[in-house]
């Protein structure tokens, strides 16, 4: 069979996805919506044979790990399902996410193989389709098969045929900037798929969360139907602290942020009080995302780049979803 490849980038959430109503499918507790970036992303070249008896992983040009691999493996069981063929695959994905640049390839990386391995298999979906195939990799993912401004349907049913994503704007329409800050930061302990567990099951907080989500999602949506970018700003901010916040009341308590964090967020906060509208997210880690509209991108970016907690910042732009390359 004919090898396949494709590209998926990688997205920022500005309402955050954060909790899970069922582990097993990858369904979430509340819908999400999500900026596709330009810059970062996997490619991920898929062929199938008859001649292999399991799922053979590289990455990045290395063989993968079995538990790398079996990662892997729950997609392509979904799409081998789809065709009713128990026939296994070479993967071969190559990250162009640079772990400087803050963000996680599996959003990316399970988007891109989503899109290579059911075509290569034979199977046309349709994005919807392919969103629901890539969400089952890891939850995020699924809003990576979109560019631009995405959202993410957490849907209702306990199958999860009504969880999927789609695009609420093209990447074109609105030109912000992201800027990734890194900062001197230790190793993260609790990956996000553990600390939403955690949140979900015992945090004091998390009821809280879900109360405000609809108006905070509502919002979100308005601001970028309308282009209203300190709407958009504001709403994001305080969705992210309220994520974060969430974290506090679990139990064992648990925070993403460090010192170098907090700094970043009040020169942020400073800046908008001399009126330069930035604002900021945070995912599970330390790192900050700074949000601006692009003609304030040169004063965010200088302000940020002499601080010395500072080690990298990239800087981008919202982006495409999936593309098919030639082989
Ligand atoms: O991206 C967001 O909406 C917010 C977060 O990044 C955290 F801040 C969660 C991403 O979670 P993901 O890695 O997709 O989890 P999985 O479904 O357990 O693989």
């Amino acid at each position: 069979m004919e090898a396949v490849t494709a590209r998926a980038h990688t997205n920022i959430a500005l309402i955050k996805y954060w909790g899970k109503r069922n582990e097993e499918l990858i369904l979430p507790m509340n819908n999400s919506i999500s900026i596709t970036l330009d810059k970062f992303y996997t490619t991920t070249t898929v062929q199938f044979c008859s001649c292999l008896n399991e799922d053979m992983f590289l990455l990045n040009g290395n063989i993968a790990s079995k538990e790398e691999t079996e990662k892997i493996s729950r997609p392509l069981n979904i799409i081998r399902k789809l065709v009713g063929r128990n026939i296994f695959a070479v993967v071969d994905s190559i990250n162009d996410v640079p772990t400087s640049a803050g963000f996680a390839s599996s959003a990316s990386g399970f988007a891109a193989l989503a899109a290579a391995a059911t075509k290569a298999i034979g199977l046309d979906l349709d994005s919807r389709e392919l969103s629901q195939i890539a969400r089952q990799g890891s939850g995020s993912a699924c809003r990576s098969i979109y560019g631009g401004f995405v959202e993410w349907h957490k849907g209702e049913k306990e199958d999860g045929t009504d969880s999927y994503a789609e695009q609420l704007l093209h990447p074109n329409e609105w030109k912000l900037s992201i800027l990734s800050v890194l900062l001197e930061s230790k190793p993260k302990k609790i990956l996000s798929r553990e600390g939403m567990k955690r949140t979900v099951q015992t945090s004091v907080f998390y009821s809280g969360w879900l109360e405000t989500i609809d108006q905070d999602l509502s919002i979100a949506r308005h601001a970028i139907n309308e282009r209203d970018f300190e709407k958009l700003g504001t709403v994001l901010e305080k969705n992210a602290l309220k994520m974060h916040a969430t974290t506090l009341g679990a139990n064992p308590p648990f925070m993403y942020w460090q010192g170098a964090t907090i700094e970043i967020m009040n020169v942020i906060q400073e800046l908008r009080a001399k009126g330069i509208e930035a604002y900021f997210t945070i995912d599970a880690g330390p790192n900050v995302k700074v949000i601006c509209e692009s003609k304030n991108e040169e004063i965010v970016y200088k302000t940020l780049q002499g601080l010395p907690m500072v080690k990298d910042i990239h800087t981008c732009q919202p982006g495409p979803g999936i593309s098919y390359l030639a082989n």
